[in-house]
């Protein structure tokens, strides 16, 4: 299967030295992986620089195997992302900020704009201004941009924050069809173990700024545990391997 994600000995440290350290990973054509790890474990930091948005200290990034560092606009433009909370304009109607979002694309045409917005379900508000839209429905506005491009590869940080339940299962139900009908890559970054659980065919978990686990779901799940109790027990060694080293005196900070 197409490489479509390399990620070697990536390392991006802020000035508190917190951040992600030496995380390599793959992503290949089809893959639905989810990013699972506790509050600050570095997810929105791995994401932002797969997207270009901060640059890493070391480690190479490639997308479609162009290297992000030298060819950002090949590696881009395939991608469709949705990177925290996304910043519109608040007089602009759902239709009109996807235009505008659309013009940095080559043919986005207004079929193009309401299928992204049939596709999670904004159709009856379309033409409404999004100053008057809940959170879950600028959620559902951001997803529908990171679909526009008609992408190979979405990336989307925290995506079912602020969805009620009918907005989970539409989006569960939106990367499932394009994932299997189109093929489409997903990186995922959530604390929703149950959606990652049943989207995802495979899962990571950063931890500190580590990728401490890789694994295949259905791997993971084969002897009965659920991805949860997998998650908590991968914490509770985790804790316990630092807690014996600070004990042992192994650990210097
Ligand atoms: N701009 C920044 N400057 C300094 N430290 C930062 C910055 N952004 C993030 N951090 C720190 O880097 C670590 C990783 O943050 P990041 O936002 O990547 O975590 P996360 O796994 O996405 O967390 P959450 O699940 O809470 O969204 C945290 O300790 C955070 O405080």
């Amino acid at each position: 299967m197409e490489l479509i994600v390399q990620i070697v000995d990536l390392t991006k440290q802020y000035r508190n030295r917190r951040g992600v350290q030496h995380v390599s990973l793959e992503l290949r054509k089809g893959d639905v992986y989810g990013l699972l790890g506790p509050n600050g474990a570095g997810k929105t930091t791995l994401l932002k620089l797969l997207t270009g948005l901060i640059r890493p200290d070391s480690g190479t990034i490639s997308l479609f195997g162009h290297a992000i560092g030298e060819s950002f606009e090949s590696a881009m433009k395939r991608v469709g992302c949705m990177i925290e909370s996304a910043d519109f304009y608040d007089y602009l109607s759902a239709y009109e900020y996807l235009r505008l979002l659309g013009n940095y694309y080559h043919r986005i045409d207004k079929e193009a704009i309401l299928y992204a917005i049939d596709q999670v379900g904004l159709t009856p508000y379309a033409h409404e201004k999004i100053k008057n839209f809940s959170t879950g429905m600028k959620m559902k506005l951001a997803l529908a941009g990171a679909i526009l491009p008609n992408p190979d590869l979405v990336i989307l940080d925290e995506p079912t924050n602020g969805l009620d339940i009918e907005g989970i299962v539409l989006f569960r139900e939106l990367v499932g069809r394009l994932s299997s009908e189109r093929g489409i890559t997903f990186l995922i970054s959530s604390h929703m173990i149950h959606e990652l659980e049943q989207l995802c065919n495979r899962v990571g978990i950063l931890l500190g700024g580590e990728l401490v686990h890789e694994g295949n779901v259905a791997n993971l799940l084969m002897d009965g545990n659920s991805l949860e109790q997998f998650y908590i027990e991968q914490l509770t060694k985790r804790k316990e391997v630092y807690l014996h080293g600070q004990l042992a005196g192994g650990y210097s900070e």
